[in-house]
């Protein structure tokens, strides 16, 4: 191969990597990636298809040089798009028109394209966390006819792209089962997108695990069965109530809330019952109890395991007759409540010492639900942290646009104690202080630096943690400012002096910054 062939190849090799570097919105980041290499590397259309595993059929994501959405899809093995998946081998077809193997179902290519086309399609894979290899998509071209030892370079360096997009299709894989979960949620019927759903329900879940849980959901929400939402404190257990309750026919009655642990057993008890006037004093009138607040709808009750003793049995009154009755009345009320109960305790152990009524609790556990930590299902964070930067910077009117890499590394190497609700003030706090168009690492509070707080035991001493912030704010100065050193000291009002003693402490090299003006489009 000529040198300046080669050359041209890893330039836009570079490009592509360095384009996907930024955290930008992910489906935008790889839409202008396909454009930057279709366009570098003069092909004529480019498309990534991704298996939708649980449709089993393999849809096109991402398309550059087709209008509009493509709505073919292949099934694992049918044509080459197919066989690639199935086999995890690549295909190179050399004239499009003469092979059967290629069916032309996508795209709607014409004659004439089909006779001056090749076609090269190579998978994108990664490793599990079993180690195995598994096949997340396919990615192809279409490229103006050529001598098959060309068309095997081509080959190549799409082979290198695909694995440099892994990741980033893995989390698309991951968001299409999002979706799916999203529109069978449904908020009953009519298929929503991620974003109306994330407003209606405002709940993430792209891990294997909450995918579990949110599938649980689905599965009672529809029948009047108990549920027992149980895990740590922040986990979203008052969001899956919610989430519970509209997913149900009783979505169009109240959802009401009460935590037991929040008021004394006295008050409780007339807050979920109700009172006449002068039942106690200063019951000066008679007052409806939640649980007649909720009839016809849910009734969610939070920290269940802190219930006195005597409420307990009134509880289960209610819940096996289905009437209650306020406290300064004989009259019984009939009640049609769903109840939905949580906790972060373990009531086996309160049964065990007698604070917690056995025939109680097997009433109200028929359909148990465990919410696992957020430390237990790592790939929800950056999803939750995205969610919460978007939503936040709303809420302040602040246009931060992403998450620097560095600033990911350490959310999702952190423990979260806290879980969600520990993330989400965190994000709240680093979208107040941030007034950049990124969230970085020194917006984010020091805890998460510590070794004891992190999942990895690289604890930085204060020099350590100065210098990366340093190198972070100079990678991408030099990444904005195509590797101009002179521009990068103007960018960050400090002498051009300053700036190459650092980026020679750092052993950074302002060359590998040029190539990505070169390949991008004007
Ligand atoms: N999967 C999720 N997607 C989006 N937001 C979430 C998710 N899980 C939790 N949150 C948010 O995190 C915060 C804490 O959640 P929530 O109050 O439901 O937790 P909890 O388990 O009921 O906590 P506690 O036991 O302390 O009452 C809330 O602001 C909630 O909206």
């Amino acid at each position: 191969m000529m040198t300046a062939e080669f050359l041209h190849y890893l330039q836009t090799l570079q490009g592509t990597v360095q384009h996907l570097d930024p955290m930008s919105p992910l489906q935008s980041s790889l839409d202008s990636l396909l454009a930057m290499t279709a366009e570098a590397m003069k092909y004529k259309r480019m498309a990534l298809a991704i298996l939708d595993p649980k449709a089993n059929t393999i849809r096109f994501d991402l398309t550059y040089g087709h209008k509009g959405p493509v709505k073919a899809t292949y099934l694992p093995g049918q044509g080459v798009t197919g066989q690639v998946l199935d086999s995890g081998k690549s295909i190179i077809i050399e004239a499009m028109g003469n092979d059967e193997r290629f069916l032309n179902k996508a795209m709607g290519r014409t004659q004439k394209e089909l006779a001056e086309l090749s076609f090269i399609c190579v998978p994108v894979t990664r490793i599990n966390s079993e180690g195995i290899q598994e096949a997340l998509g396919v990615l192809s071209a279409d490229i103006p006819c050529q001598t098959p030892e060309v068309l095997q370079v081509h080959c190549a360096f799409l082979e290198v792209l695909a694995a440099v997009i892994a990741r980033q299709t893995a989390y698309l894989q991951e968001n299409m089962a999002q979706k799916e979960l999203w529109a069978s949620m449904g908020f009953l019927g009519e298929s929503l997108d991620r974003d109306t759903a994330m407003v209606q329900a405002k709940i993430v879940a792209t891990s294997k695990a909450m995918a579990f849980v949110m599938g649980q959901i689905m599965q009672v929400a529809s029948s009047k069965a108990s549920v027992l939402l149980r895990g740590e404190s922040g986990t979203g257990k008052e969001l899956l109530a919610e989430a519970i309750h509209n997913a149900s026919s009783r979505r169009t009655k109240p959802l009401i809330r009460l935590n037991c642990a929040a008021l004394p057993s006295e008050l409780l008890e007339s807050e979920l019952f109700g009172h006449e006037r002068g039942a106690f004093t200063g019951a000066v009138g008679s007052k409806k109890g939640r649980f007649e607040l909720a009839h016809g709808g849910t009734l969610f009750l939070d920290e269940i395991g802190e219930l006195s003793p005597e409420a307990q049995s009134k509880l289960l009154r209610a819940l096996q007759e289905g009437e209650i009755q306020r406290l300064g009345s004989e009259k019984s009320i009939k009640v049609d409540v769903r109840i939905i109960c949580a906790t972060h305790q373990p009531l086996e152990n309160l049964i065990k010492s007698g604070e917690f009524r056995e025939d109680l609790y097997y009433r109200i556990n028929v359909f148990p639900i465990f919410i696992p930590p957020l430390r237990e299902r790592r790939e929800d964070i950056l999803p939750l942290a995205e969610y919460f930067l978007e939503f936040f910077a709303k809420e302040y009117s602040k246009n931060i646009k992403r998450i620097s890499m560095p600033a990911i590394d350490l959310l999702t190497q952190y423990q979260w104690h806290g879980n969600v609700r520990e993330l989400r003030n965190c994000l709240e706090r680093a979208v107040l202080i941030c007034n950049e168009e990124a969230i970085r690492t020194y917006h984010l509070p020091p805890t998460l630096q510590t070794a004891e707080s992190s999942a990895t035991d690289n604890q930085l001493s204060f020099g350590e943690a100065v210098g990366k912030f340093e190198q972070e704010i100079l990678v991408e100065a030099l990444q904005k400012c195509g590797g101009n050193m002179l521009q990068v000291a103007r960018e960050l009002r400090a002498s051009y002096r300053i700036i190459n003693y650092k980026i020679k402490k750092y052993n950074l090299d302002p060359k590998k910054y040029d190539g990505r003006g070169k390949t991008r489009k004007p």
